[in-house]
């Protein structure tokens, strides 16, 4: 975990798309010492690079890259395919962050020594992101440098069985969604008692803040610590109730990653 000691593959890296998470972390790298003049990206727009990135709007007549990065959405992977297509040879990586489409899919479409999937969250932009990764067997070349990727970006776990992907992603690739969604709903019910909206916004994210910095340093659970907040008999206990009530909050949220994991494997069943 943590940052590479070994730092980026040797080698050009290519992105195909870089747009909301392409963009967070190809800036990322760059912030963490990757040579902007070693990244190309390719879209259709040529929007989006970072500044000292070369930016195209076709494949360039040159040798693969060290690295491919697969960085569209998962609807565009046949573009994306056609597009690679009359590519020189074949990259030593393929990294791909797109969900759902699953690594039989992958390879099926384009020619790579190794296929990593990974699937990270928007907070990579600020190296706080989760990262997890998944291949069949790779060479240990290729998990080394699928690790030197993802160690600047933050947390990163391999994931053993692919079939565990889609609730991965569910959970932390889309769970930075949920998490602002939550902390919006937390002003909003602020707001609802009369606090200025603003001010409700503030408190709500501090307190976001602390609570995530002080379970991830905790050496007791999320659920003991939210016992320590409630005193007995406390008004914590009471409005606790009703998130505990027939298992209120655990419910929804069962269902929200249920949604999200079913989505992937659609899009999974649509890449195939
Ligand atoms: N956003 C997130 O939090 C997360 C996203 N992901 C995955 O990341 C991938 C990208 O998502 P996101 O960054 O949000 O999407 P965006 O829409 O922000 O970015 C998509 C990028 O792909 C480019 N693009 C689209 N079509 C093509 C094409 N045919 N050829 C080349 N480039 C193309 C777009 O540029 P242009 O339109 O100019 O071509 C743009 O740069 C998805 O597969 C998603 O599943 C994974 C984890 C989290
Ligand atoms: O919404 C999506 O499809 C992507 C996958 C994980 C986060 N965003």
């Amino acid at each position: 975990m943590g940052f590479p000691v070994k730092g980026f593959p040797a080698g050009p890296l290519w992105l195909i798309g870089c747009g909301n998470m392409g963009g967070a972390m190809l800036r990322r790298w760059i912030a963490a010492g990757l040579d902007p003049a070693s990244v190309t990206v390719i879209t259709r727009s040529g929007k989006g690079a970072p500044d000292g990135v070369r930016s195209l709007t076709a494949l360039p007549d040159e040798d693969a890259p060290a690295t491919l990065m697969l960085a569209l959405k998962p609807q565009q992977i046949d573009a994306a395919q056609a597009m690679l297509a009359p590519m020189k040879g074949a990259p030593k990586l393929l990294l791909s962050i797109l969900a759902g489409v699953d690594h039989a899919a992958l390879a099926g479409r384009f020619e790579a020594d190794a296929i990593v999937r990974a699937m990270p969250n928007l907070p990579v932009a600020i190296g706080k992101g989760v990262t997890s990764l998944y291949t069949p067997g790779a060479s240990a070349e290729a998990t080394t440098a699928a690790e030197a990727f993802a160690g600047p970006l933050g947390h990163y776990e391999w994931i053993a069985d692919e079939a565990h992907f889609d609730a991965v992603t569910a959970l932390a690739g889309c769970g930075p969604g949920f998490v602002f969604r939550f902390a919006d709903a937390l002003a909003k019910a602020g707001a609802a008692l009369g606090l200025p909206a603003d001010q409700a916004a503030r408190l709500a994210i501090a307190t976001l803040e602390g609570s995530a910095i002080m379970a991830a340093d905790a050496d007791v659970s999320p659920a003991i610590l939210a016992d320590r907040v409630a005193s007995p008999g406390g008004s914590t206990r009471e409005g606790m109730n009703v998130l505990d009530r027939d298992d209120a909050l655990v419910a929804l949220l069962t269902e929200t990653l249920a949604a999200s994991e079913r989505r992937n494997a659609e899009m999974a069943a649509a890449a195939r």
